[in-house]
């Protein structure tokens, strides 16, 4: 049975006096209690003091995203080190918003995998077709593509960590969810896609998130799905309220 996990990925919000209330507000809520893993990803200038805030808390962290070398003339670039440096554990990679807004290729995320991996951080690789794409009824095609080439070069035993997160374009930051149906298809998809490319076991393990317009008011339904192992989160991840209420329905 796959352990559910809920990460919230803050996107470019919350300044240091924000993330001190968020996350002092979500400690309270989250208990020995509390099934699912609970992952909280801010941006790179409140890790310190996340990593602070958490320290002896069961809630773990990761970044948004990082650069695959370990130091160098990369201007404006986090390399893994960093990341390990203030103790993150997980990092979301190849982002719908990274891969359209910076213009970041399926070889350039593969790269990151691979370094995050051996610098022993936990990905969190996220895939999803566009609505163009949905509509031209290529979206396992997309997927696959996005999987294979993310994937390509990485042994299974360097992947017990990897978390996938299926993201919908269409349904990211836009209210547009996902129908539970169409959202378990490509999940099935993947998990499936994953056998054929690994390893029934492996299959059987990886957690596959689901991302895209999750709500307190439609977790409920995505996350009791039997390929649904948790969820991504953006907007409803930054009040503490309603992300707890997305953690609960994991419960
Ligand atoms: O990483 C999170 C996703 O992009 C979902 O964002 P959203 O919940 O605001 O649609």
């Amino acid at each position: 049975m796959r352990k559910k996990i809920i990460a919230g990925n803050w996107k470019m919000n919350n300044d240091i006096s924000a993330t001190i209330s968020l996350i002092t507000e979500l400690k309270k809520g989250i208990t020995e209690n509390t099934k699912a893993t609970v992952i909280v990803c801010p941006p790179f200038t409140s890790l310190e003091t996340t990593q602070t805030l958490l320290k002896d808390s069961i809630i773990k962290f990761g970044a948004q995203n990082m650069y695959y070398e370990d130091s160098g003339a990369f201007t404006g670039e986090i390399s893994p080190l960093m990341l390990k440096s203030v103790g993150c554990e997980y990092v979301i990679l190849g982002h719908s918003e990274r891969r359209t807004i910076f213009q970041e290729s399926d070889s350039l995320i593969n790269k990151k995998i691979k370094t995050a991996i051996k610098h022993e951080l936990k990905p969190i690789f996220c895939i999803g077709e566009t609505l163009e794409q949905r509509e031209k009824g290529i979206t396992f095609e997309v997927c696959e593509r996005q999987v294979k080439n993310g994937l390509e070069g990485i042994s299974e035993s360097e992947l017990s960590h990897l978390i996938i997160a299926y993201e919908p374009v269409w349904a990211i930051g836009t209210g547009k969810t996902a129908t539970s149906e169409q959202a378990e298809e490509v999940h099935s998809f993947v998990r499936k896609l994953i056998e054929k490319m690994y390893s029934k076991n492996l299959a059987e393990k990886i957690v596959i998130q689901y991302g895209g317009s999750v709500k307190p008011e439609n977790a409920k339904e995505l996350l009791s799905q039997p390929n649904i192992d948790g969820a991504l989160v953006g907007g409803a991840c930054l009040k503490a309220d309603s992300f707890l209420k997305i953690i609960d329905a994991a419960n």
